[in-house]
């Protein structure tokens, strides 16, 4: 479903035009019906990454592929779902007025999106303040309304950024069931979270990224293989410290 070949992104920064390598050779592939989660520390790639798959970064160099479109053809974008890192919604508009204006760029009948509204609302907990400004809302009730905005054209891919970020407990525990509900459906997601625990749960794989490059790929199953139980730590925890601790960003 997503292919991603040999990707390297260089960022040029300031008057030097400093450049930064944010991805160095990354390849990967998500399989339909997958759950696919990406961690790493700050800096390492990650929403630049997700950010080339939707084609709102151009890369330098390598392939992207999305359920066999390239990442700017409409055909690609009409199939996904993307929650950015710090959504931006607008503070006098409604949640309601943001899935009306979602609606009508999706070019979806009015019928079909009046009965999505209440539906998706439901799903992320804010059928309540349907109609409250955004800036009446709390963070957390604002990562809420992007995931709303995210789902409402029922995506076949989920790209996430941060999902669980500015959550409570119980967010948070909703995001995961979300993901998982959607995923039965037998659709994909990929998504980046700092949340350990939460990915270690999800995911069918997992890989951690270190500055700009794909360090691992593993699924659970072998992760508690090759990790021994650390006393105070989940597996995942441990190979991440192994992993990207010594020489990592700290
Ligand atoms: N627009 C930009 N211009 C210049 N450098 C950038 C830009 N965006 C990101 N970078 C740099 O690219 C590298 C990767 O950043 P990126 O945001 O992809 O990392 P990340 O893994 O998502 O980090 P975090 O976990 O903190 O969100 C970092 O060194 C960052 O400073």
């Amino acid at each position: 479903m997503i292919q991603v070949s040999q990707l390297q992104k260089t960022y040029m920064s300031g008057v030097r035009r400093k450049p930064t390598n944010a991805l160095v050779h990354v390849s990967l592939h998500v399989e339909c019906g997958e759950i696919f989660g990406i961690i790493g520390p700050n800096g390492a790639g990650k929403s630049t990454l997700l950010k080339s798959l939707l084609s709102l970064v151009r890369p330098n160099s390598g392939t992207i592929k999305l359920n066999g479109f390239f990442p700017s053809d409409l055909r690609c974008r009409q199939s996904l779902g993307y929650l950015p890192e710090n959504p931006c919604l607008y503070d006098n508009l409604s949640v309601n007025d943001h899935l009306i204006f979602i609606a009508r760029t999706a070019n979806l009948k009015n019928p079909l999106a009046q009965q999505r509204i209440p539906e998706v609302l439901a799903m992320v907990g804010l059928d309540h303040v349907r109609h409250k400004q955004i800036r009446t809302f709390s963070k957390g009730m604002v990562q809420r309304a992007a995931l709303a905005c995210a789902l409402f054209t029922q995506p076949e891919i989920l790209i996430l950024d941060e999902p669980m970020s500015g959550l409570d407990p119980l967010g948070r525990k909703m995001v995961t069931d979300i993901i998982r509900a959607y995923n039965d459906q037998g659709n994909t997601v990929l998504f980046c979270s700092h949340v350990l625990t939460d990915v270690e749960r999800i995911c069918d794989r997992i890989a951690i990224m270190d500055r700009g490059q794909l360090a691992l790929t593993i699924t659970p199953q072998e992760l508690l293989d090759i990790t021994p139980d650390v006393r105070g730590e989940s597996p995942l925890e441990t190979l991440f410290v192994r992993t990207v601790g010594a020489g990592g960003q700290q």
